[in-house]
């Protein structure tokens, strides 16, 4: 019954195995490759594992990085299914304009968390946080309605344009400091903080619209080098897009299985 999750992002792969494609199933086990590394997985990190009966994703990094990932799951007999955006699904309601649009890790994180929140209380406004190659941040309401969200480019990204767009500023990563005395420190904080930044001004909006608390989540692979110069509280939850991709296998499941 076991169930391979897949995270197919612009910097890396991440996937998971669990025991079942439903919530609450047991994490048998995970890992990353780069992008550059897919092609290592079939006779690697996938060699030893339990062939997996259902294959889950959502993938962001275009359509020949999939047809790549694809080849490597040839090692099964098993079909993947790829998460598309959709105007609603496993309780959340997409605002977008063109809900197709929407990037399926997206939508797939903010399942995820939707889903966490309810299973921790009631129901609440809910900001989702992604800290990966992008950064993305959005805005759920108390019935969850998917109001909208931004995209800014990842630290990572920041950087790199500084430094091709200036010609003083090549230097080794610095400090997050409240008054940066030096440029490694001075970019380094302004990265930082322009997400944090970014992330508050979204909390403030959502708590507006919505008259209450927002709850905040915040996830992918520089999440925990953002948390702990976050302005507005965080939690931080590693596994946001599994857990949404087991929320989504497990209502399809039961569809099927009911009909
Ligand atoms: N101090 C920092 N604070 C925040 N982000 C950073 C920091 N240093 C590096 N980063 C950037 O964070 C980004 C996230 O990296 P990583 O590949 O771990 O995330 P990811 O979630 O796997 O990304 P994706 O899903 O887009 O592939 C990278 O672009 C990296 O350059
Ligand atoms: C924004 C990223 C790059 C974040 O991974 C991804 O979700 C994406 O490519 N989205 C498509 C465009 C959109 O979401 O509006
Ligand atoms: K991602």
């Amino acid at each position: 019954m076991t169930f391979l999750a897949l995270d197919v992002g612009n910097t890396r792969l991440k996937w998971a195995l669990y025991d079942a494609p439903c919530v609450g199933a047991t994490l048998l086990a995970s890992g990353a490759q780069f992008l550059e590394n897919i092609e290592t997985l079939e006779e690697g990190d996938w060699s030893t594992l339990p062939p997996p009966r259902w294959v889950l994703g959502c993938v962001v990094a275009g359509d020949a990085v999939k047809r790549r990932v694809e080849e490597q799951l040839e090692l099964w007999d098993v079909t993947p299914r790829w998460v598309v955006s959709s105007i609603s699904e496993a309780g959340l309601l997409n605002g977008y304009d063109h809900p197709a649009r929407l990037g399926s890790d997206r939508w797939v994180a903010m399942i995820g968390a939707r889903q966490r929140l309810l299973a921790n209380g009631p129901k609440r406004p809910c900001v989702v946080v992604m800290v990966g190659t992008a950064v993305t941040v959005e805005a759920i309401d108390t019935e969850g309605r998917f109001l909208g969200g931004i995209i800014l480019p990842g630290h990572g990204i920041m950087l790199r344009a500084l430094e091709s767009g200036t010609a003083g500023l090549h230097v080794p990563t610095g400090e997050v400091c409240d008054f940066p005395t030096n440029t490694s420190d001075a970019l380094t904080s302004g990265g930082t903080f322009a997400i944090a930044g970014a992330v508050q001004r979204m909390v403030e909006n959502l708590r507006r619209h919505c008259g209450e608390e927002p709850v905040c989540y915040m996830t992918g692979g520089a999440g925990w080098k953002m948390a702990p110069s976050m302005s507005t509280q965080v939690e931080l939850v590693e596994s946001l897009i599994f857990d949404g991709l087991l929320e989504i296998a497990d209502q399809r499941l039961a569809l099927t299985s009911s009909t």
